[in-house]
């Protein structure tokens, strides 16, 4: 008996403990949002979350309004998704609201990088330095040299006989745009002598195109990765896949490389100094992979589809690239030199970035999340009030409180390229919803202290690889009746959505 009742009492006490933390007994307290628990405890509503995000996040908003509290795998999350409160989240301090410790977590479990103090602060700084002005500018010569690399054999063969090629336009501008990125940011195979280099682009293509194989398995699994939901089966797969990727992109490897971008060089360096094990360096570099290729590939698939649809936007893109190109004094003609596609010609272009614009507002939904570091209020615009706990994350999914709303964009599932230019061919930035100018109208980069640091490269990427495909080729659906395919559900809170199918495609050369 002695020893019964301690032992009961530590029992009792654990499964309280449990209970606890699968979230049994937390109750709604006056001033918070509605709270959504779901049936099953800890889990809460993450199957069907991972399942439809924006279909869930439809239904619970028809039902609590546009603030709401769900429980997703353990973790209590309040979704804002007024389009006119949306300041409070990205402004708030960081003593309040903070996106690392929520990176950290999701690193840690889909690429297994343990991250360092100080990482969050490294990014941003190197990522000013080298993704943006002169860095940036650097960069775009580089993508453009691998863009023309990768492209050249098409543009020779196509050259020789007129006749159509075919492709399916996903997997064509995924794989070309990922090599080409992927080669400019991670370097270069470097050539052992003068006739070693038409060997050393060789090999840089034969290298990128096993690379972009592997990445794309990784890829496809990336969603159930994140949301903590995959199989055994498909744990394995990637822990396999992770490593295959890590060895490619492995710092001894890395050392034989010609022209590494300074953004993976600084990044390596960084850790290197502080004392890294090499096996977690090499993590990061897929982690670095991931944020620098998942998204651009799929956006640059999405405008081209578009533009395809759309003869009026693609009209009007084409006379605006051919204008350029007169400019700059070049033309495209059978045995004529490649394009050099300037990074100020790159800038002259309203109708494409408007174009570009559009094609994110519409395919890019990523999930924006905070950790909540004390209890805090957040403040509605037209003067609700509510109570977050500490402990809680605040998150918004922009896709379905910004982009489709139909007071901000009109006619939002439309594709309307000149969308984003004021009459008078300017950047237009003016949107309203009840009279009141809407500040975050389209958020494809997400917002404030985690804003996509890769942002000007990758518009700056993706319209070069639009402009190349434009100016050498006439391109059109190889069934012009062709539907724009529906997303890959299980992708939304991702970033840039997939299509659920390919969409074939044929091409030749324009001149
Ligand atoms: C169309 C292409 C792209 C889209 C739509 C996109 C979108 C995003 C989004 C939504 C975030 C998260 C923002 C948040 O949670 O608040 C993000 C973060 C990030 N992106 Fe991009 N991205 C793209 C391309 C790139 C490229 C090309 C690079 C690098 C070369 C890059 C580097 C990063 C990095 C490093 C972060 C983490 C930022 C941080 O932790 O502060 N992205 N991106």
């Amino acid at each position: 008996m002695g020893l019964l009742l301690p032992l009961l009492l530590a029992l009792l006490s654990c499964l309280i403990g449990g209970l606890y933390l699968l979230g049994v007994f937390r109750r709604h307290r006056p001033g918070e949002p509605p709270l959504d628990k779901g049936l099953i405890p800890w889990l809460g509503h993450v199957l069907e979350f991972s399942r439809n995000a924006f279909k869930f996040i439809e239904m619970k908003k028809q039902k609590h309004g546009d603030v709401f509290t769900v429980l997703l795998g353990g973790c209590y999350i309040t979704f804002l998704q007024d389009p006119l409160s949306l300041g409070a989240f990205v402004k708030e301090s960081r003593e309040k609201l903070d996106f690392r410790p929520f990176a950290k977590q999701l690193v840690q479990r889909v690429f297994g990088y343990v991250s360092g103090e100080h990482d969050h602060t490294f990014l941003r700084a190197t990522s000013n330095k080298n993704l943006q002005g002169e860095g940036l500018k650097v960069l775009s010569q580089a993508m453009m040299d691998n863009l023309q690399n990768l492209m050249s054999r098409e543009i020779g063969s196509a050259a020789d006989e007129s006749s159509w090629k075919e492709d399916g336009l996903f997997m064509y501008s995924y794989n070309i745009l990922f090599r080409a990125s992927y080669l400019t940011l991670y370097g270069n195979a470097s050539p052992k002598s003068e006739e070693g280099e038409e060997k050393a682009k060789e090999k840089d293509r034969a290298e990128s195109e096993a690379l972009f194989k592997e990445f794309r398995k990784f890829d496809q699994l990336f969603p159930k990765l994140a949301y903590g939901v995959l199989s055994p089966r498909e744990r394995l797969e990637a822990k396999t896949l992770r490593e295959l990727i890590c060895n490619t992109l492995s710092v001894q490897k890395m050392k034989m490389k010609n022209e590494i971008s300074g953004w993976i060089w600084d990044m390596h360096q960084y850790r290197e100094e502080n004392g890294m094990k090499e096996s977690m360096i090499n993590r990061y570099m897929l982690a670095l992979l991931w944020a620098s290729q998942g998204n651009t590939g799929p956006a640059s698939f999405w405008l081209l589809l578009f533009l395809m649809k759309h003869p009026e936007a693609m009209r009007a893109v084409k006379e605006e690239i051919d204008k350029v190109l007169k400019e700059s004094g070049q033309e495209v003609r059978r045995g004529g030199p490649s394009i050099n596609l300037t990074f100020e010609m790159l800038k002259e272009t309203p109708i494409l970035d408007s174009a570009l614009e559009e094609t994110l507002r519409l395919c890019v939904a990523p999930v924006i999340t905070r950790v909540v570091l004390q209890d805090m209020t957040l403040k509605m615009a037209d003067g609700r009030e509510y109570i977050i706990r500490k402990g809680d994350r605040l998150a918004m999914f922009p896709y379905s409180a910004v982009h489709i709303d139909p007071e901000i964009h009109p006619d939002p599932h439309s594709f309307k390229y000149d969308r984003f230019l004021n009459p008078d061919g300017s950047k237009k930035t003016d949107f309203y919803k009840n009279g009141q100018k809407v500040k975050f109208h389209s958020m494809p980069w997400g917002s404030g202290v985690s804003m996509c640091a890769g942002r000007f490269f990758a518009s700056s990427e993706i319209k070069q690889l639009v402009f190349l495909v434009l100016a050498y080729f006439e391109i059109e659906l190889k069934n012009p009746e062709e539907k724009i395919p529906e997303f890959d559900f299980s992708r939304w809170g991702m970033g840039t959505m997939h299509p659920n199918r390919e969409v074939q495609f044929r091409y030749r050369p324009t001149f």
